[in-house]
């Protein structure tokens, strides 16, 4: 478990953090969302005791992270895969950290297996490309089989074969009873990974909460049905109350309502005797949500600082 508590970070007049609180749970994927410049890497260098809050604190399982003895098996992270000494092997890295943090050696075979590196593990660091650094980055927050892990944008730089492989992993990881946090500027990455998000912008909270309650706070969801007889059925979904608009160009047979479920539109179709060639609900699109809730906080809109 995660709290972070009126967390508040200024830097001079800047405030990159601002009053922020939120929980993140044991057993589920969060992801931590906002536009760039919201403050997620401040907030994550906060929870790791990297850098001190101006006001307010962050616990890791209850206590300050600098408080955790061996905090490598406490807490995992992978902050930026790129800061890693290259002149050494991926193996001899982990062993030094297995070692300054009390973790049998043989963990380091064992992760290296995990996240695809065996075949690598005596080549430099500095060859590998971006997907390999990240992928060693998660092995180091492996290494000491912590309950929480935090990841800053652990995505960026991955192949697709890569995104699948990390998002079974997060979802594993989550089925175990671990806590898992994730930071992302891309909505996309996160609907399919994550149970519960944790939305900022500028710094302060925005939305902390699941991802299906998330998107229903976008643009309303509506159902597409087609019919050969459209103008009939449209005449029927507006007196009952649905707004209907024809899809595509004229003459065609789709209409997309509004204001009425699927099995009412279906209902109303049976009783008229209108036949259906389809009937779809589309729900409203997290992404469209994500655009919507954090549109005022994005640090720079089309290239105007704000
Ligand atoms: N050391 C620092 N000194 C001054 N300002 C900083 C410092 N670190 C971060 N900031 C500012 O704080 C704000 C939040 O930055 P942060 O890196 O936490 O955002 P982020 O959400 O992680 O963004 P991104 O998705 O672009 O990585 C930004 O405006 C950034 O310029």
């Amino acid at each position: 478990m995660i709290e972070v508590s009126e967390l508040t970070k200024r830097y001079g007049g800047k405030t990159a953090v601002d009053h922020l609180s939120f929980t993140v749970r044991p057993g589920q994927v969060t992801g931590f969302l906002g536009p760039n410049g919201a403050g997620k890497t401040t907030t994550l260098r906060m929870i790791l005791g990297l850098d001190a809050p101006t006001t307010g604190a962050a616990t890791v399982s209850g206590v300050p992270f600098r408080h955790h003895p061996r905090g490598l098996r406490h807490v995992g992270a992978l902050l930026d895969a790129g800061q890693v000494h290259g002149g050494r092997s991926a193996a001899a890295h982990l062993a030094a950290l297995a070692r300054s943090n009390g973790i049998p050696r043989r963990r380091v075979d064992e992760v290296l297996q995990e996240v695809g590196l065996a075949e690598a593990a005596t080549r430099r660091i500095g060859g590998f490309s971006l997907g390999m650094k990240q992928r060693l980055g998660i092995a180091t927050a492996l290494l000491g089989d912590p309950p929480v892990l935090m990841f800053d944008e652990p995505i960026n730089g991955m192949d697709p074969e890569g995104v699948l492989w990390v998002r079974r992993l997060f979802r594993r990881l989550a089925a175990e009873g671990r806590t898992v946090f994730l930071s992302s500027h891309l909505m996309s990455e996160m609907e399919n990974t994550a149970d519960q998000l944790v939305v900022i912008g500028r710094g302060r909270l925005i939305a902390a909460e699941s991802v299906r309650d998330f998107a229903a706070r976008g643009t309303r969801g509506c159902v597409v049905v087609a019919t050969p007889r459209a103008a009939e059925l449209a005449a029927v979904l507006t007196a009952a109350g649905g707004s209907v608009e024809p899809e595509g160009p004229a003459g065609t047979e789709r209409l997309v309502v509004t204001g009425l479920p699927a099995d009412r539109i279906g209902a109303l179709a049976f009783e008229n005797r209108i036949q259906l060639h389809e009937l779809t609900t589309r729900t409203a699109s997290l992404e469209a949500a994500f655009m919507e809730l954090t549109a005022d906080s994005a640090e720079y809109l089309a290239g105007q600082p704000r």
